[in-house]
């Protein structure tokens, strides 16, 4: 049995941790933070947890390092919060997963030119890893501290990575992704509100988004690719479609496609490819899977890959949940695997 503690456990990914932890035969959840919501039930803030034993007494607990000593720490909290946390937590020896952007990077320039952020600079002698586990296993096994990948990143990696590695198509690719609102956190805006949603789906950062760098990052760790990406916000609550557009250098047919899809993803018990090429937002809600299709390619060559997979769980509280399992030896699809929700 190992003990788990949740920075940021009001918000969406921190509910999702909750959610998905209270499944786990051999996780106890110990301290869950809220700053406007101490001393509260953490079920009176997520009704939908009520009932289930484990969670059942936990209350809100100030922010206060000192107090935190789980095996592991998730820090749900926002890009800027976590590079303030989480060097603390590291100080304590504590294991870290950080759901935020703010250690993806080495280069801590990319915060001040995509985030707008100032970085309070890199973990000395610290083993960080990326935590995507179907590219990045051998060095999240014994990392102290895992950077959860962005939600975007995680459909478009996935969906693109076997065609970069084998070299196969040009290095220009256009991934064009549709989210749910709940990407955009617990607490509501102008952009979320729902009149402003509904019945619309609407490009933001069209060429600015943060997740380009990291995209192209992890693509050039195993092979050419130039990225461009676009967010789109559609009128559901949870979900990313991916539509990845690309060039073939090389003659290559679908059904070969299909069988390098499968090769490559032999092994991973979260990637499930869709031979028929048509993934869905239901087919993934709620679960931890990123669902492959597409496999299209036109009369000018032109390849189009699709992904599917839920933000909040393959997006961010379920694969740092499969990164934990990664880190502790347990088996990796522990109080993760259950199928979606279709219809
Ligand atoms: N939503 C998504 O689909 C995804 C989100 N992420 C990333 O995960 C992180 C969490 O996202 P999400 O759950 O949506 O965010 P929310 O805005 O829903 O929740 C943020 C949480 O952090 C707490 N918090 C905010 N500021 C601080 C602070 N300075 N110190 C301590 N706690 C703080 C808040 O609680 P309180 O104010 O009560 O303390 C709240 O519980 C973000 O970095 C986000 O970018 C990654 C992938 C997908
Ligand atoms: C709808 C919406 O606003 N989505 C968020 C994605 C959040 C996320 O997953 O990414 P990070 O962990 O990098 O913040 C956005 O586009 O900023």
């Amino acid at each position: 049995m190992i003990t788990a503690s949740i920075i940021g456990g009001t918000g969406y990914t921190g509910g999702e941790l909750l959610r998905l932890l209270a499944n786990h035969p051999y996780v106890d959840v110990e301290y869950v933070t809220s700053r406007k919501e101490a001393g509260k039930k953490i079920t009176k803030i997520h009704p939908h947890l009520r009932g289930i034993k484990k969670l059942e007494n936990l209350e809100f607990m100030d922010v206060d390092v000192d107090k935190i000593d789980s095996d592991v720490v998730f820090c749900a909290t926002p890009h800027g919060a976590s590079m303030k946390i989480v060097p603390q937590l590291i100080e304590k020896g504590l294991k870290v997963i950080d759901l935020s952007g703010d250690y993806r990077f080495e280069n801590i320039g990319v915060y001040e030119e995509w985030y707008g952020l100032k970085h309070t600079g890199v973990l000395e002698g610290i083993k960080i890893a990326y935590g995507l586990p179907e590219l990045h296993r051998d060095e999240i096994i014994d990392a102290q501290l895992v950077a959860n990948p962005g939600c975007f990143p995680t459909g478009a990696i996935l969906a693109v990575a076997p065609l970069v590695k084998e070299n196969i198509i040009e290095e220009r690719i256009i991934i064009d992704s549709k989210t749910g609102v709940s990407g955009a956190g617990v607490n509501p805006t102008e952009t979320t509100h729902f009149p402003n949603v509904n019945e619309d789906i609407t490009p933001y950062k069209i060429t600015t988004h943060r997740h380009t760098p990291e995209i192209e990052k992890e693509l050039k760790k195993i092979g050419n690719a130039r990225v461009s990406f676009t967010p789109h916000l559609a009128p559901i609550t949870r979900g990313i479609l991916t539509t990845a557009h690309t060039f073939v250098k090389k003659e290559i047919n679908k059904e070969e496609l299909i069988k390098l899809y499968k090769k490559f993803y032999k092994d991973e018990p979260f990637v499930r490819i869709f031979e028929d090429g048509k993934v869905s937002l239901t087919g993934v809600r709620g679960t931890n899977f990123c669902d492959i299709g597409g496999f299209e390619i036109d009369r000018n060559g032109r390849l189009v890959m699709t992904s599917s997979i839920d933000n909040l769980v393959k997006g961010a509280s379920g694969q740092a949940i499969q990164n934990m399992n990664i880190m502790f030896g347990f088996e990796e699809t522990l109080g993760l695997l259950f199928g979606g929700l279709k219809p």
